[in-house]
């Protein structure tokens, strides 16, 4: 496995391993990794010859009073499972050497990046626009793999590469669970014992959730009776319930005919967990 720190490390990884047009999958990580990363790995392994993955931990979509500096990172343990899945390069580069202090421009849908957590989290969805720019055109991958868990920024993604003609195709993975529902997240080590025993509430929510829309309720409902499954998480504060159409992320009223998505955003302390789920009414029993 290749080891690039450097942006023209990377370009040269890269021409070697395109050679004979072989297929490249990119796999965009913030590091610390888990299960639900190494899922999108081995997607990329079956879909494609050749894997890149990067680890990043991005300052630029981190707002000045979140967790930046307490991100969890581990780049040697993340090194051997790379090398474990049989992964061809890794780019981990330095913020310094990522973002030269003198560029200007930036990357940015501007309606789908300021609603939902990015009201709650402003100028997020512009790092990680601008981010994800810059590492398909380092890497220029055939395939590029990103996780349902982020649904939003999955849409901010495909919208990019559309409105951009980034010749990618984008690959959206399902979202990987601990055994009692949680969705993986590096951020779940800095849970506390406390927190992370309520934390499943979030899956516990989306199934009520979803039962709710699927058997005829109307949003409003739908969304009172996961705010009180909520409200039994102990130590967890709603930041948002959002039941959208499940496309365009469009707002959504009454009995709903097609299907959305409920999307949690709960602060664990100083921990923001998000989680998802697409409930389709037409699927009612
Ligand atoms: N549980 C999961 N299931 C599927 N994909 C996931 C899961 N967790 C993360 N991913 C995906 O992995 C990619 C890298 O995510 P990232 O490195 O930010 O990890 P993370 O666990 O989401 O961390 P955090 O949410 O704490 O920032 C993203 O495309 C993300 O959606
Ligand atoms: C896509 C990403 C790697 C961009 O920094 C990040 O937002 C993430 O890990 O989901
Ligand atoms: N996986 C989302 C990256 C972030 O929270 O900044």
């Amino acid at each position: 496995m290749e080891i690039c720190r450097t942006k023209a490390a990377l370009r040269e990884a890269r021409a070697r391993l395109g050679d004979e047009g072989a297929q490249v999958g990119l796999v965009p990580t913030m590091g610390y990794l888990h299960e639900g990363h190494l899922t999108l790995i081995r997607r990329a392994k079956a879909e494609t010859d050749r894997v890149v993955v990067s680890i990043f931990v991005n300052p630029t979509q981190f707002g000045p009073t979140e967790d930046f500096d307490a991100y969890p990172r581990d780049e040697a343990r993340d090194f051997t499972l790379l090398e474990d899945e049989g992964v061809d390069a890794v780019f981990a580069p330095d913020p310094s050497e990522m973002y030269d202090p003198e560029a200007e421009t930036a990357v940015e849908p501007t309606n789908l990046s300021r609603i939902l957590i990015g009201r709650l989290r402003p100028g997020h969805f512009r790092g990680v626009a601008t981010v994800v720019t810059k590492l398909l055109n380092l890497v220029q991958p055939s395939h590029a793999y990103f996780g349902r868990k982020d649904y939003q920024q999955l849409a901010v993604i495909r919208r990019v590469v559309r409105d951009l003609d980034v010749p990618v195709e984008i690959v959206g993975v399902d979202i990987v669970r601990e055994a009692d529902g949680l969705a993986m997240s590096s951020r779940n080590v800095r849970l506390t014992e406390e927190h992370r025993a309520a934390a499943p509430a979030l899956h516990d929510a989306l199934q009520e959730g979803r039962a709710a829309i699927e058997g005829g309720r109307t949003v409003k409902s739908a969304r009172k009776i996961i705010r009180r499954v909520l409200q039994g998480a102990q130590g967890g504060e709603i930041s948002s319930i959002d039941i959208r159409d499940a496309d365009g992320l469009a707002q959504v009223t009454g009995r709903p005919e097609g299907p959305v998505v409920i999307l949690l955003a709960v602060r664990f302390g100083s921990v923001l967990l998000i989680d998802n789920m697409v409930a389709d009414p037409r699927e009612a029993a």
